[in-house]
């Protein structure tokens, strides 16, 4: 069984906006088969504005993964991230001509832009590797959640929306999700009070913004 740590004690304490991240009423929207299709084209085109801001964000992280972290193997793990997010933006090209979303055209929304300037502000240096870890952590493991999600046992997702789904719910992405979380925990375990602190308030953040990115997607914002 997999060691509980620090991380699932603040799921625990912040369980309703954990929930409120990972069971979306946009993503329940998907798996129940009740999604509006325009929501979806609107998620595809900010999505794909995210993930190239994500891409300098994971960047960063891969430097601090080499020049902060004692383990050789947390450069392999960002690494591996990385090389996904060269499939992911193919993937997207390839959704947005099928939606005929033109990206060219696709302007950030407020919840967008908010969430690209909490990744730069993540990307100083005076963050802590501990905090950065948890963040990263946190912004994949809902898409993981929440796709898988879509993908359980009675599950009514449209056959042109699995191919999402299967993008952050397989179990290969889930894998990686547990070796990002496996190098937080263990960063988190020598941490100051201070970091602790600052690492739990991160978590928070992101899943609020998590919340907000879906909002706007079904029209919210
Ligand atoms: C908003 C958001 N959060 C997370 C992910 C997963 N990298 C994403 N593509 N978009």
């Amino acid at each position: 069984m997999e060691k509980r740590g620090v991380i699932d004690t603040w799921i625990d304490k912040h369980r309703s906006i954990y929930t409120a991240a990972t069971r979306h009423a946009f993503v329940v929207s998907i798996r129940d088969g009740s999604v509006d299709l325009s929501s979806f084209r609107t998620w595809l085109g900010q999505d794909y504005l995210f993930v190239r801001r994500f891409v300098p964000f994971v960047a960063s992280v891969l430097i601090r993964a080499c020049k902060d972290s004692g383990e050789s193997s947390d450069m392999e793990v960002v690494l591996g991230g990385i090389a996904s997010l060269n499939d992911e933006i193919e993937w997207f090209k390839r959704e947005g001509s099928k939606w005929d979303v033109d990206f060219s055209t696709v302007v950030p929304q407020r919840a967008n832009q908010e969430y690209g300037r909490f990744l730069e502000d993540l990307m100083s240096s005076e963050v802590k590797y501990p905090v950065i870890m948890t963040a990263f952590w946190a912004i994949e493991a809902v898409y993981q959640e929440s796709f898988a999600h879509c993908l359980e046992d009675g599950n009514k997702t449209p056959v042109e929306l699995t191919g999402a789904c299967h993008r952050w719910g397989n179990d290969g992405f889930k894998q990686y999700c547990s070796s990002v979380k496996n190098i937080a925990e263990r960063c988190l375990e020598n941490a100051s009070g201070e970091v602790l602190g600052e690492a739990e308030d991160v978590l928070v953040r992101v899943l609020e913004l998590e919340v907000a990115f879906w909002e706007m997607s079904r029209g919210g914002q």
